[in-house]
């Protein structure tokens, strides 16, 4: 239904380079990538508010690509919400409708149907300043809905609530997804939204879009290191393959796959068991390390491990970290499992 073929911006200190992708009907697309990385000049390029230097984007075969926003007929949601503060709630989702001049009397139906979907019927007199934050957001998603529009572009809708809210607007927006049946490209760099909420994704770094498939896909086989590491894979292990076994630094790793020469392995640092006496489970890779400092995340740390020479990090609760009395020079058995490793 939209398609987006070889678009490139040029900004003096920042280059959208080449970007092509699809979005299908029904479709909740995310674009993921780390702050700066060109979300949002991504989402404003297919809104039309931005031009692009070249490449064009279709929306169900028609080239949109020189026109404005106003005659693309999709929904934008910028980050900041931008509900107009002089009008209320109920104005504000019915503004689409009256200028696409649609009858009052539908209009009035098409704003109570989707504010009850959002739970916000309550709130249809009120002013946007008198709301609170997860309020407001579900006032804007309901304005951009209300028009029924081909494609909602969702830039980081829960970026500025707090955790709860949060939660519960993700877990909201999956049965507003059921009930109404939107195609959204929502754009976030939270890997829980990605996670949560995705049907595929792509993965946005420095301008481009390094790799796009189903959720399960990207974070179970990223591309490129490069993917890897922004996706947490935090530990890229080097060395030599023969069979089954990777050589790296003095220790022999046990391989998902059969493979041979040098290459890399990621391997996330919550894949990794940390113990005081050894596991003894032959499905696991173990070694002796020594801990070389713990750094405090809040309910997690992250312990900085020495293996024979091989630097690995590993997550662990902070109530674990207590019972065995980790910290610097502490020896500890690190294990993970063959099938915890992704070859590259
Ligand atoms: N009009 C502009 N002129 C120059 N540079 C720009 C312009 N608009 C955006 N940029 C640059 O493009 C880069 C990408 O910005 P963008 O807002 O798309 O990032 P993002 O991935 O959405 O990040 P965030 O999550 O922080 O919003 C930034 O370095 C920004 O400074």
């Amino acid at each position: 239904m939209l398609e987006v073929k070889s678009v490139s911006k040029d900004y003096s200190e920042f280059h959208l380079r080449d970007i092509s992708f699809d979005v299908e009907e029904g479709e909740h697309f995310i674009i993921l990538g780390p702050s700066g990385a060109g979300k949002t000049v991504l989402l404003e390029v297919i809104a039309g508010i931005i031009e692009p230097d070249s490449g064009r984007v279709f929306l169900n075969g028609v080239d949109i690509t020189g026109l404005p926003p106003e005659k693309r007929g999709l929904a934008y949601v910028p980050q900041n919400y931008a509900l107009f503060p002089n009008m209320s709630v109920y104005d504000n989702i019915a503004f689409g409708l009256k200028v696409r001049k649609v009858p009052k009397e539908e209009t009035r139906r098409k704003v109570r149907e989707i504010s009850e979907v959002l739970g916000i019927s309550h709130l249809l007199h009120r002013k946007p300043k008198t709301l609170s934050g997860g309020e407001q957001q579900r006032v804007a998603i309901a304005r951009a809905l209300a028009v029924e529009p081909p494609l909602i572009l969702l830039d980081e809708p829960f970026a500025n609530l707090d955790v709860q809210t949060r939660s519960a607007l993700m877990m909201e927006m999956k049965r507003w997804r059921k009930e109404i049946g939107f195609t959204a490209i929502h754009v976030t760099h939270s890997f829980e939204e990605a996670v949560g909420l995705g049907d595929r994704v792509g993965v946005m770094l420095n301008g481009r879009l390094v790799q796009v498939g189903s959720v399960r896909d990207v974070f179970s086989r990223p591309s490129n290191e490069e993917v890897a590491r922004f996706l947490g894979f935090e530990n890229i292990i080097e060395g030599t393959a023969e069979g089954r076994t990777l050589k790296a630094n003095g220790i022999k790793i046990e391989l998902p796959i059969e493979i041979s020469g040098r290459m890399r392995v990621g391997l996330r640092p919550e894949d990794i068991i940390l113990s005081l006496k050894p596991l003894r489970s032959s499905a696991r890779n173990e070694f002796r390390g020594v801990v070389e400092s713990v750094e405090e995340l809040g309910p997690l740390v992250r312990v900085h491990l020495n293996v024979d020479g091989l630097q690995l990090r590993a997550f662990i609760t902070r109530s674990s970290m207590v019972e065995m009395e980790l910290g610097e020079g502490k020896e500890v058995w690190v294990s993970f499992k063959a099938t915890a490793l992704h070859v590259f």
